[in-house]
């Protein structure tokens, strides 16, 4: 008698084969060497059961006669169990071939019958969403966790020039999970739209492939619960629920720096991942390169796919944002009071967003309409604090922040390119961010002529146009001194 017409319909028969160890087996034991393997294929009469490791070949020597037993009492016709990793696994190459989430229907008679016929995501060969599974197999329940904000959709999301490449990045990804870019990067600054880009892509695959596991964590989160799970001797089922979804969204990868066990462990989910042909998304605030304190391997991984910036947006964009914004709570906007709001807040839309709640309840608990007026004086210290004045020496503070420099020597007579630069760079900000003259802003840099000040400006300002890095260091800067 074949398992195939005695098995129940979700069960896979390692997964029977596993039941019945169970019992038979002391716990740590079991936990430990049997828990982690999965179920692969059945060729003619061998099982193929899939093994983390190498270290894990030795089950069949060791577990051998009771494997045997348990298939004798379970009727099933193997004569044979082989314990393979998942390089040398056969079904891997046939998945790859396949590629993605494609449906494979296999009807081949040496095949499980498709509801249980995937190979388990737990050592990460299996290419498709699978159902099959017993206690045993238990796989942590992304969907069931909630961690997508509904209104992060890509339909909520407002497009213009500064994101426009990223948007249109991310949609392909959604719609070719691993096959267009693996991985995407995302970098931009605060409050650009970074998350909520990637949670687009989340909620769209979960559109067109149900079934997929999808998870968003930031890599704080993925630090404590790696260090949780370090404590409490769970890393078998940590890896198991990261290295095993369909599409891994990370956010704020910027705070693995310095933190080595954790890059050492990402390092491993994104290989197991990306060895699988799984999506990988991540969001940073600055490009791989300047991610320093991040190891090279995990940086040079970062670039395989496809990077993408997010830049601040224009005002038309702010305005955009705003409307959709009101649009989406029913409210009604006048476009002078949108134009109000998106001039005087800067670049993070999470600020503009605020402005505008703020807006909508102040009028709501007084009970007056929205209108230009109304929107001034309720958001009048919201938005003094926004262009509270900002001084030549705070601009020379970060800047010389930025270049590892002090600030004395931007005021020095040294005129080596390591300082011209970032002295042409406070020089330009001071005369966009401050009202100071072209004198006073010579004065402020060690007594430099005026015509010196306006080349440095006009300088930057040329340079910033076709430069991107500089532009980004140059939002950057504006964005910390605002903020
Ligand atoms: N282009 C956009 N269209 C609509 N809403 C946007 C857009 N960009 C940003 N937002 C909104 O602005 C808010 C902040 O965005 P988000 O949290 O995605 O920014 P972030 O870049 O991830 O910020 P952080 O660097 O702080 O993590 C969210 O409410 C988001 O919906």
């Amino acid at each position: 008698m074949s398992f195939m017409s005695t098995a129940p319909a979700t069960l896979n028969p390692w997964v029977r084969i596993l039941g019945a160890l169970e019992k038979k087996v002391n716990r740590q034991s079991f936990e430990t060497w049997l828990k982690p393997t999965r179920f692969s294929h059945v060729s003619g009469k061998l099982l193929i059961v899939r093994i983390p490791t190498a270290d894990f070949e030795h089950i069949g020597d060791r577990y051998g006669d009771l494997i045997q037993e348990a298939i004798d009492k379970l009727e099933l016709e193997f004569e044979d169990v082989s314990f393979v990793t998942a390089e040398k696994d056969p079904s891997l190459a046939r998945m790859r071939e396949d590629g993605g989430f494609a449906p494979q229907p296999d009807h081949s008679p040496s095949a499980p019958p498709a509801q249980e016929a995937a190979p388990s995501k737990n050592n990460g060969a299996a290419a498709r969403p699978q159902q099959a599974g017993g206690p045993q197999q238990a796989r942590f329940d992304w969907s069931a966790a909630a961690q997508l904000n509904p209104r992060y959709t890509f339909d909520g999301f407002v497009t213009g020039a500064g994101n426009q490449f990223a948007r249109a990045a991310a949609m392909a990804v959604a719609e070719r999970p691993s096959k267009a870019y693996n991985p995407l990067f995302l970098y931009g600054g605060v409050g650009m739209g970074k998350t909520h880009l990637m949670q687009a892509i989340g909620h769209e695959m979960k559109r067109t492939i149900p079934t997929a596991s999808i998870c968003y964590v930031s890599s704080e989160k993925f630090t404590n619960e790696m260090i949780n799970s370090l404590r409490y001797d769970k890393m078998t089922s940590f890896r198991d629920k990261f290295r095993t979804v369909d599409l891994l969204l990370i956010d704020d990868i910027q705070f693995l720096a310095q933190k080595e066990r954790t890059q050492e462990e990402f390092f491993h989910t994104f290989n197991a991942l990306h060895e699988n042909m799984k999506q990988i998304v991540i969001a940073s605030d600055r490009p791989p390169k300047e991610l320093a304190e991040i190891e090279d391997r995990l940086r040079s991984r970062f670039e395989w796919g496809l990077i993408a910036d997010i830049q601040p947006p224009d005002l038309e964009t702010k305005v955009a944002i705003l409307q959709k914004k009101a649009e989406s709570e029913q409210m009604a906007l006048p476009i002078d009071v949108a134009l109000f709001i998106a001039s005087n807040v800067r670049t993070n839309v999470r600020e503009l967003e605020g402005a505008l709640t703020r807006l909508f309840a102040w009028c709501g608990l007084n009970g007056v309409e929205i209108t230009l007026p109304t929107a001034q004086q309720c958001l009048k210290q919201f938005i003094d604090t926004q262009v509270r004045k900002i001084t030549i020496e705070a601009i020379q503070r970060v800047v010389a922040e930025q270049f590892g420099m002090r600030v004395v020597e931007l005021k020095q007579k040294n005129n080596s390119r390591p300082v011209v630069v970032p002295r042409q760079i406070a020089m330009y900000l001071a005369k966009q961010m401050t009202e100071a003259s072209l004198p006073e802003i010579g004065r402020a840099f060690g007594g430099k002529h005026h015509t010196t000040v306006m080349h440095s400006i006009a300088k930057i300002d040329e340079q910033r146009r076709a430069d991107k890095d500089l532009n980004r260091t140059l939002n950057k800067l504006q964005e910390s001194l605002n903020s």
